[in-house]
């Protein structure tokens, strides 16, 4: 891994810029907008934690920011593709330069960790002529689970499976960190040490992470907070 320490206010262009953005969900009488007039640009190597109430649409944002649904109204470039009317292709390609870290942490059950996180890099023809099984066990090894490379998530814990689950997002190098809810499900020291660790590697990694909170206990690694509200993004909430 690379020991680069990046500083947020060197980049020089966004790695997501997004602006006038609206989005809805539901057909004709049903259609309902959950988004409206999102403006926002997020630079290489910040720290970004997106909180506000339940309902406000933080998973709607950030699944559109991963290519993970279609944007439909306003512009929404990741890492300079325009999200709006990408094609298949356009998006895989996107996709694979993205790590996800959702709360349900989406563990091959019948894979170990050690295999859960190599699936990760067979998907990036560059890394398959690497010693996969060397990768995979020096980034378990880096989020302090050497000793467990070979367990089924099933004899994990719950900050453990979330740590290979960070493994994972983190193993390729990804430009952009998406988590929602990393926390959720964990005790208080569990839920700091995954942050702490994510924190970390970003840091050495030199990417961007947008991280998707109600955990009050981990605002403080952020950069910076954006708090959203029905649809909404508050700029100095009271
Ligand atoms: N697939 C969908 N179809 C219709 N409505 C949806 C869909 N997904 C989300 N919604 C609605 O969009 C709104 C925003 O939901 P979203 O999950 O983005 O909020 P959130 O801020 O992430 O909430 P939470 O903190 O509870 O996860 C909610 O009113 C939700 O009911």
């Amino acid at each position: 891994m690379q020991s680069l320490s990046f500083n947020p206010t060197n980049s020089i262009e966004p790695v997501i810029s997004i602006g006038s953005l609206n989005h809805y969900f539901g057909e004709g009488k049903l259609r309902k907008q959950i988004l409206f007039d999102i403006n926002l640009n997020i630079n290489l190597g910040e720290i970004v934690i997106l909180t506000g109430p339940s309902g406000s649409g933080k998973t709607t944002l950030l699944t559109l920011m991963g290519g993970l649904r279609s944007a439909q109204e306003g512009s929404l470039k990741i890492l300079g593709q325009q999200i709006r009317g990408a094609n298949k292709k356009q998006l895989t390609k996107l996709r694979k330069q993205l790590g996800y870290i959702f709360q349900a942490h989406n563990l091959m059950m019948f894979l170990t960790a050690k295999q859960n996180v190599r699936l990760s890099l067979e998907l990036h023809d560059h890394f398959l002529e690497q010693n996969l099984d060397g990768k995979a066990q020096s980034i378990l090894e880096a989020v302090g689970l050497g000793n467990r490379v070979d367990y089924y998530p099933e004899n994990l814990s719950g900050g453990q499976k979330q740590r290979v689950a960070i493994a994972r997002a983190l193993a390729s190098n990804p430009k952009i960190i998406l988590a929602d809810e990393p926390t959720a499900a964990l005790d208080k020291k569990s839920g700091r040490d995954v942050v702490e660790l994510m924190q970390n590697l970003a840091k050495e990694q030199g990417c961007t992470i947008l991280l998707v909170t109600h955990d009050n206990r981990i605002l403080d690694i952020a950069h910076r907070i954006i708090y959203m509200e029905d649809g909404r993004l508050i700029p100095n909430p009271v």
